[in-house]
C-alpha cells in the first residue's frame, strides 16, 4: 500500500507533488521520490526516508516543470534498498517514469517475457520496474513518434492482458502527458480530481481522496477497475476501460487499517465504514456477552480510534484515551523487520494508570495481524493496574497471508494462523477476545448506498480474487519474503536510474 500521486499543472508541481506526499505518508514510510519534466528533460530525488527526510531546499529547486509523479513506499516485493525507491525511469520509448501501489503476482513469468521476448532489462528485484518494462515495450510497439491517447490505451490493455496482481499506477510519458491506471479487479485504490486556477484547470491523480482535498483539488471519482486515464501536458484529460473483464473487487484492509479516514474510497467514506465496525462490533458484544462487566472502552492509536469510539456510544460504557502516542513514531505495521516493529510499540504508547488502575478495561484495535501491538498493549494494561483486560477488533482474524501490494507474505507470522480465537486470546494474554464478523465488516464497508458489494477479503478468508494464487505460490512469496531472507536481500543494491542527488 504505497502512495502515488501525479500532478499535470499550469505552473511548477514540485511544492504540490511534495504536500500530496505527506498526506500520503501513511501508506509508505520507507522511501519517497519525485519526478518532474520540464522541456523535454525529467528531474528525479528519491532515496530511503520520510517525504521530509528526503526533500531538502536544494532538491526542491531542481524539481522544475509542470508536471510529475511521486511515490511514498512500503516495500512488497524485492528489497528495501534505495535504489528500489520509486518512481522508476527506462529511457525507451519516449523517457517513461513509473510509480505504483500494489503487487504483481506474476513476476517471475514476465521477467522471463521481458528479458526473452522484449528483448529489455530489469536491473532490481521490484516489481514495479517490471511492470514498467512491461508498459513500455507494450507502449514502443504501438510505434508513435508521437503517441496519443489511443495508443497509451493500447498498451494500458496490454498490460492488463499480461499483468496479474494488484496495481495502481502512475506512469509519466517525457513531454506528453500523465497515466493513470487500475488493474481490472480494483484491488488497489486510485481516485482523480481537478483545481481550477487563473491559468487554467489541474489535474490531480493520486491512492487517496484525502491528498485531493488538502490541496484544494475537488475528486471527481475512482478510476473504474480496469480503467485508465491520460492527461496530456497541456491540459486535455482522456478516460477509457482498458480491461475485458473488469470486476469491481476492492481491497477490504483498506478501510481496516490502511487508509486515513478522511477518505472516500469507491464511493465509501472511510470514517463511515469504520463507525460502522464499531456499531456492529457492539451488536456481537451484546449478543455473545450480553452480562458484560467491561467499565471503560480504551483505543490503541491511531487508527481504531473511529471504531471504538462508536463501540462505546452504543454499548453505553465511558470511552477514554488509556494511551498517549508519541506523534514523532510512524506506523509500526509497516515498519520493515519485527525488530523494529517490537521496538516501536513501547516507544510510541505509553499507558495513563488512571484510567486503567482496577477497572475491566476493554481495549480495541483495527486488526491483529503480527500480534506484535495488542501482546504489549494488553500487558502495559496490566501493568497499568487493570484488574481485567478484554480485546476486541474491528476485523476478523487474519489468517492468510496478502499477495496484492501488503506485506504480509507469511502465514507463521500471522499470530492467528491455525488458531481459534482462545488460542490467540491465551496468546497475546487477553481475559477474552473478539472478532468482527467478516460479513459484519464486508455490511460495515457497504454501507446503505454504497454500490460496490464484493471485496477483496483474502486476508480473512483465503479467496484471492485474481485466480492464480495457488499453495505453491504462497510457499515461494514465503520463503521469499519472511522476515530472515528480507534482511539477507536488503544488502542488495545496485543504483542505474536517472540523475538523482
Ligand atoms: O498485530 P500487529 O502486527 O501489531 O498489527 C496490527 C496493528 O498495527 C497497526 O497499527 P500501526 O501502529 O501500524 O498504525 P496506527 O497508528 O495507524 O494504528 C494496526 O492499527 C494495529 O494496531
Ligand atoms: N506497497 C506497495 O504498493 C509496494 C509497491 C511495490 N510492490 C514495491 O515493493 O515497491
Ligand atoms: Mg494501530
Amino acid at each position: 500500500m504505497c502512495g502515488i500521486v501525479g500532478i499535470v499543472g499550469k505552473s511548477s508541481v514540485n511544492q504540490s507533488l511534495y504536500d500530496a506526499l505527506t498526506v500520503l505518508q501513511h501508506r509508505g514510510q520507507d522511501a519517497a521520490g519525485i519526478v518532474t519534466c520540464h522541456d523535454g528533460r525529467l528531474f528525479l530525488r528519491k532515496d530511503n526516508g520520510l517525504v521530509r527526510d528526503v526533500f531538502q531546499q536544494r532538491h526542491m529547486q531542481r524539481l522544475v516543470g509542470n508536471m510529475g509523479i511521486g511515490h511514498v513506499r512500503y516495500p512488497t516485493a524485492g528489497s528495501s534498498s534505495s535504489a528500489e525507491a520509486q518512481p522508476f525511469y527506462v529511457n525507451s520509448p519516449y523517457g517513461i517514469t513509473l510509480a505504483h501501489n500494489g503487487n504483481l503476482t506474476n513476476v517471475d513469468q514476465l521477467n522471463k517475457e521481458i528479458y526473452e521476448s522484449d528483448l529489455r532489462h530489469v536491473n532490481t528485484n521490484s516489481d514495479s520496474e517490471v511492470l514498467l518494462n512491461v508498459f513500455a515495450h507494450e507502449l514502443a510497439v504501438q510505434g508513435k513518434l508521437q503517441p496519443t491517447e489511443e495508443e497509451v490505451f493500447a498498451a494500458v490493455s496490454k498490460v492488463h492482458e499480461r499483468c496479474r496482481g494488484g496495481y495502481a499506477v502512475v506512469a509519466m510519458i517525457t513531454g506528453y502527458g500523465i497515466v493513470g491506471f487500475r488493474d481490472p479487479n480494483a484491488i488497489r485504490p486510485i481516485v482523480f480530481g481537478q483545481r481550477h486556477t487563473e491559468s487554467g484547470v489541474e489535474y490531480m491523480i493520486a491512492s487517496e481522496s484525502v491528498a485531493l482535498d488538502v490541496l484544494g483539488f475537488t475528486l471527481i471519482r475512482d478510476l473504474a477497475p480496469g480503467e485508465a486515464i491520460y492527461i496530456t501536458s497541456a491540459g486535455e484529460l482522456f478516460t477509457r476501460q482498458c480491461s475485458d473483464h473488469p470486476r469491481y473487487s476492492p481491497c477490504i484492509f483498506e478501510h481496516v487499517y490502511l487508509a486515513r479516514s478522511d477518505s472516500f474510497m469507491d464511493g465509501v467514506s472511510v470514517y463511515k465504514a469504520r463507525l460502522r465496525m464499531g456499531e456492529k462490533l457492539a451488536e456481537k458484544i451484546l449478543r455473545e456477552y450480553s452480562d458484560h462487566d467491561i467499565d471503560v472502552i480504551i483505543p490503541i492509536p491511531d487508527t481504531s480510534r473511529t471504531a471504538a469510539m462508536e463501540l462505546a456510544t452504543r454499548l453505553g460504557v465511558k470511552f477514554r484515551e488509556g494511551f498517549v502516542k508519541n506523534r514523532y513514531i510512524g506506523r509500526t505495521f509497516i515498519m520493515p523487520g519485527q525488530a523494529a516493529r517490537k521496538k516501536s510499540v513501547r516507544q510510541k504508547l505509553n499507558a495513563i494508570p488512571l484510567e486503567f488502575k482496577g477497572k475491566n478495561v476493554m481495549l480495541v484495535d483495527d486488526s491483529i495481524v503480527r500480534g506484535t501491538t495488542c501482546k504489549q498493549i494488553i500487558q502495559m494494561a496490566r501493568d497499568a493496574g487493570a484488574r481485567k483486560v478484554y480485546f476486541c477488533s474491528a476485523a476478523p482474524a487474519v489468517r492468510y497471508p496478502n499477495v496484492y501490494g501488503i506485506d504480509m507474505p507469511s502465514v507463521h507470522e500471522l499470530i492467528a494462523h491455525n488458531r481459534t480465537t482462545e488460542e490467540v486470546a491465551q496468546l497475546i494474554g487477553a481475559d477474552w477476545l473478539l472478532y468482527q464478523d467478516l460479513q459484519d465488516l464486508i455490511d460495515s464497508v457497504a454501507g446503505p448506498k454504497v454500490k460496490i458489494k464484493e471485496f477483496d477479503c483474502a486476508v480473512f478468508d483465503g479467496q484471492y480474487v485474481t485466480g492464480d494464487v495457488d499453495e505453491v505460490y504462497l510457499n515461494r512469496i514465503e520463503q521469499a519474503r519472511n522476515d530472515a531472507s528480507k534482511a539477507k536481500t536488503n544488502a542488495v543494491s545496485a543504483i542505474i536510474d536517472l540523475y538523482n542527488s
